[in-house]
């Protein structure tokens, strides 16, 4: 029926570095103009972790320039993926913190595997940091104002059946079942005429994309201000540390 399965692999959290960013938009790109595919499900392919969201290595101690490449590279990803003409499912086979949760917001339905390790949200606070207007612009459209409200400033990352119960996710299923259940909600979605389907979803996300293509560049001041203050490096200095130390 045309489905595709992009499987992140970037051992050994799927963070979403620079590299992992680049490479996901060429994939999508080249799926959308192969008109044999009209859907992909995005998964992973790092047990327990569907991705550990962006790339805290790219954010800290690097050059002005590089900020800038890597929050265009974000941009691009989530203006690719919010707006895809293809029907996009996640299969949420492991923990979503923060990038990784939007990711999964970006597509047509959510599958979440039941495993009480699975937790997943925006958790950016916690870190620090605060997410942009078109993060939060994305689980308000899913969720609603005050959930999303509450769960951004206290960075709540939920699990599994809170997750459904705010609707973060659309299923929440065994984890050996997460795939096949994910391929028979396609098989739903593509059954409505693809035209039709795919100018519903503008009209529904159109506006919110709008909101960041007209000040994208903006936008990418506005990181390099933030994420180049000292107390912003030094938050996020310490929360690698924390993540580093937590082995030893
Ligand atoms: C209005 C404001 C406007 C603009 C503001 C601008 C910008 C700010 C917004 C920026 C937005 C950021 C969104 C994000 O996605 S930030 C990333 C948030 N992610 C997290 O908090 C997750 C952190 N990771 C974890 O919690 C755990 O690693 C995880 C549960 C995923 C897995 O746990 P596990 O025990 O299996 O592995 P670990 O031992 O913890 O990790 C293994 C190694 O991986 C490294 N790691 C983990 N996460 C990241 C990451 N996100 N980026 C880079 N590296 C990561 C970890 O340090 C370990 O490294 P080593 O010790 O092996 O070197």
């Amino acid at each position: 029926m045309g489905v595709a399965v992009i499987k992140l692999k970037n051992p050994p959290v799927n963070s979403l570095s620079l590299e992992v960013l680049t490479e996901f938009v060429i994939s999508l790109e080249k799926l959308e103009n192969d008109k044999t595919f009209r859907g992909v499900i995005v998964t992973s392919d790092c047990p327990g972790i569907f991705s550990a969201g962006l790339d805290l290595t790219e954010m800290c101690g690097k050059s002005q320039a590089h900020y800038a490449e890597y929050w265009r590279a974000v941009q691009e990803l989530w203006l690719r993926l919010y707006l895809s003409n293809l029907v996009l499912i996640a299969a949420i086979n492991g923990v979503s913190p923060a990038g990784g949760c939007l990711m999964s917001l970006t597509c047509d339905y959510r599958v979440l595997a039941d495993n009480p390790k699975y937790n997943m949200g925006l958790n950016e606070t916690l870190l620090g940091i605060v997410a942009p207007s078109w993060f939060k612009d994305t689980l308000v459209n899913t969720v609603g104002h005050r959930t999303a409200e509450r769960a951004l400033q206290l960075g709540l990352l939920f699990p599994p059946a809170e997750a459904l119960r705010v609707g973060m996710v659309d299923q929440v299923v065994p984890e050996d079942q997460v795939h096949s259940t994910a391929l028979s909600v396609m098989a739903q979605w593509l059954a409505v005429p693809d035209h039709a389907r795919q100018l519903t979803k503008n009209l529904m996300r159109k506006p919110t994309a709008d909101r960041l293509v007209k000040q994208r560049d903006a936008d990418i001041q506005y990181f390099l201000r933030f994420i180049s203050r000292d107390s912003i490096q030094k938050s996020l200095r310490v929360y690698l540390d924390k993540l580093r130390q937590k082995k030893g």
